[in-house]
């Protein structure tokens, strides 16, 4: 009626035309100040360095959304003078403070861990699966939460769960060498079976039940994680995008076929979780020992008689998401280091020959997989060139201060694994060549020679940093000794494997494709 009006020239149509000029010129003054005065004039951070290649629409980058936007954030670091902070803009002026030294890491991983949390949006996207997980808890949940979890995490109790990752790794080149043996010319797709083996793995680490899938690839729980682990789009990143400037609550309720399929997988895989974890809970009751040698995370966190059924899910929700795509695409990134030296496979294929003998199955080299040097050296040089998240950013909860700067409430933040890993000051003059031999110096075998406690962020570090860690190392090393002793591994797609999928996360677009050659076993 409105519109028939207007276009009648009816009575209203002087006072809507208005109208709509006024919001049309609010909204001018509002972007205006925001994308053009703002950055240049009125952010509080106006004295920090930035690169002065910057455009309002795309930022710092030369398009709206970069396939990988971390190698040109490196880029701004390594060439942008500082102090510990540069200001970097993304699209549209969306201002983000770069944290860049050992103290400015520090303080914002550290000391002032808990003035900061991941942002809003991402609480949303993930809380639909994971629900409040670690991440997301209050401070004071947190660390109650992290406290009980934590002895399960830790290192004398992953080494009484090594031998779940052992056998894990036996069965995943069990299935290569039957797929080898039928045609030893095939294409092995090394993504396909390293995603099932570590979803395996933390399925019976982490809750003592076998999901099954290296043996059933299609079963439904793989399908349906698969359809909640959705490949990031571009779509993900607008709507990111919109977010800074309109309230995108409703559109993640949206009607729309995507997201009603990860609504209706995270209820299914909650479900499986919830089942599993009343077994455990009931087998529990019924045992008289208290002994947790060697149980499954969720048996000892049960054990501490902390957590509620519910809480459990959330938190078996999170491994699953946080450590199995994570630990496969390390194994991904070996396989690819490995193949291009072949001096250096054979090197680690000697010292497993050495500790392992002939015969895979047995020797339980779960315990022993740490006091390997060269497998330790190789799988931390690999850790530290490819971080799986390359960049992690948070917001300011409150009104804080980062390397005596001060930062208001809501301010975003970002540490970058990446970079860091990467620097110079910090790793010596080689710190972009892939040398293992960083870690086999000396007292080396922890720090790779860095200069600071703080050169190394491919899993955080503070009291926020990930808990899975030694988890995943000793899965990584079970699973590259298992491959090392059985396959000399060459891969098919060597040039072009390094090129990198779209997104957030460190991983190659084509994953790995290897011919493998069964190693005679004397
Ligand atoms: C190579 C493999 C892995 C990598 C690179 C990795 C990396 C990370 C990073 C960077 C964080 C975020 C730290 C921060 O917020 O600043 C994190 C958090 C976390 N990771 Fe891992 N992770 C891996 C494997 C695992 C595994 C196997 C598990 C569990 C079985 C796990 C469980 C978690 C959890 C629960 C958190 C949240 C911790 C918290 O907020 O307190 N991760 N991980």
């Amino acid at each position: 009626a409105l519109f028939h009006q207007v276009y009648d020239g009816g009575i209203y149509t002087g006072l809507l035309l208005q109208l709509i000029a006024l919001e049309l010129g609010v909204f001018a003054c509002w972007a205006c100040y925001w994308m053009i005065l703002y950055p240049r004039y009125f952010t509080p951070f106006r004295h920090l360095p930035t690169s002065p290649n910057r455009t309002i629409l795309t930022g710092n980058f030369p398009e709206l959304f970069p396939n990988n936007t971390w190698p040109y954030v490196r880029h701004i670091a390594e060439t942008t003078p500082n102090d510990g902070l540069i200001r970097i803009y993304s699209a549209l002026s969306g201002e983000v403070l770069l944290v860049t030294n050992p103290n400015s890491i520090r303080d914002f991983l550290a000391a002032k861990a808990f003035d900061f949390g991941h942002q809003e949006l991402i609480q949303l996207a993930i809380k639909r699966f994971t629900g409040s997980n670690l991440g997301f808890l209050s401070t004071a949940d947190f660390k109650v939460h992290r406290k009980n979890m934590l002895p399960a995490f830790a290192i004398p109790h992953i080494k009484q769960l090594s031998h779940i990752f052992w056998d894990k790794a036996l069965e995943m080149v069990g299935c290569m060498e039957e797929e080898v043996k039928s045609n030893p010319q095939a294409l092995i797709e090394i993504r396909e079976y390293v995603s099932r083996a570590t979803l395996d793995n933390i399925g019976l680490a982490g809750m003592g039940h076998d999901f099954q899938t290296l043996k059933q690839p299609d079963n439904e729980l793989r399908l349906r994680f698969k359809k909640v682990i959705l490949d990031q789009t571009k779509v993900f990143s607008w709507v990111g995008l919109l977010s800074r400037y309109l309230d995108m609550r409703m559109l993640l309720k949206a009607p729309i076929k995507k997201l009603r399929e990860i609504a209706e997988s995270s209820v299914y895989l909650r479900n499986v979780c919830a089942r599993v974890i009343q077994e455990r809970m009931e087998k529990l009751q019924r045992t008289e020992s208290k002994d947790l040698a060697g149980k499954d995370i969720i048996t000892v966190a049960l054990a501490s008689g902390v957590f509620q059924q519910g809480q459990l899910v959330d938190h078996v929700m999170t491994f699953l998401t946080a450590g199995h795509e994570s630990t496969a695409t390390a194994f991904e990134w070996t396989m690819y280091e490995l193949a291009r030296r072949p001096e250096m496979q054979r090197r680690l294929r000697a010292e497993l020959r050495e500790a392992l003998g002939s015969d895979l199955a047995a020797v339980d080299f779960g315990p022993q997989a740490q006091s390997l040097p060269f497998l330790n050296a190789f799988c931390s040089e690999v850790l530290r060139c490819y971080p799986f998240s390359p960049m992690i950013i948070k917001s300011a909860r409150r009104d804080t201060t980062l390397n005596g700067e001060r930062i208001p409430k809501g301010t975003v933040v970002l540490y970058s694994a990446e970079i860091t890993n990467h620097d110079k000051s910090l790793w010596g003059p080689d710190a972009d060549v892939f040398n293992p031999e960083r870690w086999l110096a000396p007292g080396m075998a922890k720090s790779g020679g860095a200069s600071s406690n703080y050169a190394m962020l491919t899993f955080g570090a503070g009291p926020r940093n990930c808990i899975g860690q030694d988890f995943a190392k000793a899965t990584l090393h079970c699973l590259v000794a298992a491959m090392v002793a059985t396959f000399e591994i060459e891969l098919a797609n060597v040039d072009t494997a390094d090129r990198l999928k779209y997104g957030q996360t460190n991983k190659s677009v084509e994953g790995m494709w290897a011919r493998l050659k069964i190693v005679p076993r004397q």
